[in-house]
């Protein structure tokens, strides 16, 4: 009796404020005819890209060409009506319209006619690539400022009737005369841009090698519809932005590794004089970044040491390797019981004779409480921090498919690994959801443990971003490269076997015959014949090497997965292109595509999360009907 009536209540309350949302009868028809149509379009697109590692100039490019889509619908509304060259040149004036219309401008090219044959093609386009999507939606693509004509352009029929035609040719005569074509180009790219991508998935790793990750996210976060997973590099920056010290080490180190100083330096405004001039002082016959990468080290062993030292949870005992140094000698004792002799025995910060290795000296605990102070201080940073926090998680469950960056610990047999942590245990999902929860709480209140939790995250032989023991004090130290090895979780060579992708799929609560995991992290290795496409598609691991370091490894320059109403297919990018060149000679990235899968009939917009919502809100619809029918509730007149 109770649970009925407070299930009415909680009925009638929720009937009541729809009812606030639609007053009268008119209203919930409306919506619920919209609603029901919507369900039955085909489902929007999906890009899924990683590991952009600062590679600013390719993303804006693949951003801008919609990782290949827009050169394949211009193939596909003009085929042979245009030639190759113009179909190139058309494709550059949406990708980059600014820059083509002032070069067009310069080259006295920009007559009133090549204004009228863009708009008219741009408008061709448009239109076919909207069929997709309910008007209500296409005219929310549109910038504000010229949504009434194109919506008046998107809805001519030139083909269909001679005044219509007229019509038409009036209006795009009308916007050249009065000097707008420049501006209504570049509205229209908008939205093409707009139509190509439904929902952009980045699967990690922003941040380190490349130059220019601050880049990528201020045009990131103008995109409308994005969802991150974070990688072990964003964590990493996310818990040195927060202040952990040994963060902030491992990123001032990184940067200085890759030459990537203007990041920090111009890009967020954190000073690294400090850590130079020191650096430079210590170790004087040295170049001036080699010294500070020195000096930073250092540093970056002895932070991590105390931090391992106080976090007996993260079982990265291993990784404490300073105190195994025998000064005198220069060697240092490994786990495997081994003597390696060091690149160099020169440690200068280091008290040798003293009690503690790890602990830092006056000078050094001044540099980093400056650091620390620089990235606690940095407002660019925090609102790059900010958004990653608000945008991402560590790992996605949309539409069926299982995003995240890295693995999801396994035993040596394959089941999921149990990790003790705090007094609790935790296993597959329960894992992943605690592993979140610590790194909010980094962000929310910055307590200690949740600030070396970000730590452990970027590189902890059991974190769900790394998944990997990390070998950098041999990376560092010992010129010996076999020790260089980095053991991984057994996941990364599960993940090839379609039990395991079904097992973790069904962890995370989807359906593990219909599901993919999408993962990042781990470079595939083309050129050596290794494919991104795992257990015959169930998983597919994405990181083709957008950072340049690695294109040696992988020998391509990335990819974007796509998911459309017919399945999933991944583009290969190959090789980097940028705004001077596409504009010199209308190059484009190329790409290759490959199906990975092909579904025998179009999903919907009703097969998606989405569409699972618009079911729930059509139900409560029918029931205001229902209650403004039966006399429960009054409508408005
Ligand atoms: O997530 P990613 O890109 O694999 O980066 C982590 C890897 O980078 C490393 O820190 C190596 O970096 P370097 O190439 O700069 O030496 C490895 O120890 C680690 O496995
Ligand atoms: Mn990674």
């Amino acid at each position: 009796m109770t649970d009925y009536r407070t299930h009415t209540k909680k009925t009638s309350k929720i009937l009541r404020l729809m009812a606030e949302k639609y007053p009268t009868k008119e209203a919930v028809y409306e919506k619920l005819i919209y609603l029901q149509s919507y369900l039955s379009l085909p489902k929007g697109i999906e890009h899924f890209m990683s590991d952009l590692h600062g590679e600013y100039a390719s993303f804006f490019h693949i951003l801008n060409n919609c990782s290949g889509v827009i050169r394949e619908k211009v193939d596909y509304v003009f085929g042979v009506r245009l030639t190759e060259d113009e179909k190139a040149e058309f494709c550059t004036l949406i990708y980059y319209p600014k820059e083509k219309i002032d070069q067009m401008r310069t080259e006295r090219r920009a007559t009133p006619s090549w204004y009228r044959e863009n708009l008219s093609r741009l408008l061709e386009l448009a239109k076919l690539m909207s069929y997709k999507y309910p008007a209500s939606k296409v005219s929310g693509f549109i910038p504000d400022r010229y949504a009434s004509v194109i919506v008046e352009l998107m809805n001519t029929r030139p083909e269909a009737d001679q005044a219509q035609f007229l019509y038409l040719k009036k209006l795009l005569n009308t916007i050249v005369q009065i000097d707008s074509g420049a501006d209504f180009i570049e509205a229209f790219t908008v939205l093409i841009k707009r139509l190509a991508v439904d929902r952009l998935h980045i699967v990690g790793d922003f941040f380190d090698r490349g130059n220019r990750p601050d880049a990528i996210l201020n045009l990131l976060m103008e995109h409308p519809s994005v969802d991150i997973q974070w990688g072990n590099h964003d964590v990493l920056w996310m818990g040195a932005a927060l202040g952990s010290e040994a963060c902030i080490a491992t990123v001032v180190r990184n940067s200085l590794r890759y030459h990537n100083t203007d990041v920090l330096e111009r890009g967020y405004g954190i000073s690294l004089r400090p850590l130079t001039t020191f650096a430079s002082h210590i170790y004087p016959d040295e170049a001036p970044l080699k010294a500070a990468e020195r000096a930073i080290t250092i540093m970056m062993f002895k932070l991590e040491g105390q931090l391992i030292a106080r976090n007996h949870d993260f079982q990265m005992e291993s990784r404490r390797l300073l105190h195994h140094i025998d000064f005198r000698s220069s060697y240092a004792r490994l786990g495997d019981g081994r003597r390696y002799e060091l690149e160099s025995a020169y440690f200068p910060t280091i008290d040798e004779s003293g009690e503690d290795v790890y602990e830092l000296t006056a000078k050094e605990q001044e540099i980093i409480a400056d650091l620390r102070s620089y990235f606690t201080e940095s407002a660019v940073l925090h609102r790059h921090v900010d958004y990653l926090y608000q945008k991402g998680n560590l790992y996605t469950c949309c539409n069926g498919n299982l995003l995240f960056h890295g693995c999801v610990p396994l035993n040596e047999d394959g089941s999921f690994r149990t990790i003790r942590f705090e007094g609790k245990e935790y296993r597959g999902r329960s894992w992943f959801d605690f592993c979140e929860q610590r790194a909010r709480e980094a962000w929310l209140h910055g307590t200690p443990r949740a600030l070396d939790f970000m730590y452990f995250l970027w590189c902890g032989r059991l974190s769900p971003t790394s998944g990997r023991e990390f070998k950098t004090f041999e990376r560092a130290l010992i010129p010996d490269e076999s020790t260089w090895k980095e053991p991984s979780d057994p996941y990364y060579r599960y993940i090839d076997t379609v039990e395991c992708c079904e097992h973790v799929l069904q962890e995370f609560g989807l359906d593990p015959k219909r599901g993919h995991i999408i993962n990042g992290h781990v470079p595939v290795k083309v050129k050596k014949g290794e494919s991104p496409i795992k257990a015959g598609g169930r998983a597919i691991i994405i990181d083709g090497g957008f950072c340049r370091a690695y294109h040696k490894k992988t020998g391509i320059s990335g990819y974007t997965l796509i998911s459309n109403s017919r399945g999933l297919r991944l583009l290969e990018h190959q090789r980097i292109a940028d705004v001077r060149e596409a504009l010199r000679a209308n190059h484009d990235i190329e790409s290759v595509s490959e199906t990975v899968e092909l579904q025998s009939c179009h999903n919907t917009v009703g097969d998606t999360d989405q569409g699972r919502a618009i079911q729930d809100e059509i139900t409560d619809l029918y029931n205001l009907l229902l209650a403004y029918q039966n006399g429960l509730l009054k409508p408005q007149n």
